[in-house]
């Protein structure tokens, strides 16, 4: 087994599924008028054995701090497209969380397209 693989085989994974927040977002000017939903469904990558064999939420990311991360950031942030918002939700959660590997990340859109239930974007990131 190589360094990568042996890496990646002890990786596991924390996720926050249908995160809910609201930003300023979007190209058009009814977008820059007012705040609209964005829902969040966030994967992070990290070896969580540690934490597990002593029970210590330091030795792990917390969901819940990483939850009110992602709703501070994005509530604040005034970008035109989706891509540059994840982006940047990714560049900071690996800045605050140095045990975290990979970063895979949703973003809906519900409002965006009135044809559509939601529209969004998913991305894929390694440290
Ligand atoms: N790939 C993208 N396409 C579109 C975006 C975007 O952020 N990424 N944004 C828009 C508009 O802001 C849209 O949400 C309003 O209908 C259009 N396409």
């Amino acid at each position: 087994m190589n360094l990568t693989s042996l890496l990646y085989s002890q990786l596991d994974t924390i996720y926050i599924e249908a995160l809910k927040t609201q930003a300023i977002i979007g190209i058009y000017d009814w977008e820059r008028a007012n705040r609209q939903p964005l829902i969040f469904d966030i994967e992070m990558d990290l070896p969580l054995k540690s934490a597990a064999m002593t029970d210590d939420i330091t030795q792990t990311v917390d969901y819940k701090t990483v939850c009110d991360q992602v709703i501070e950031f994005v509530e604040n942030s005034e970008f035109e497209l989706l891509e540059t918002l994840v982006e940047q939700i990714c560049e900071q959660i690996f800045s605050k969380h140095p045990t975290v590997m990979v970063i895979r990340l949703k973003v809906s859109k519900p409002m965006a397209v009135e044809q559509t239930d939601t529209v969004g974007l998913k991305v894929t990131r390694c440290r």
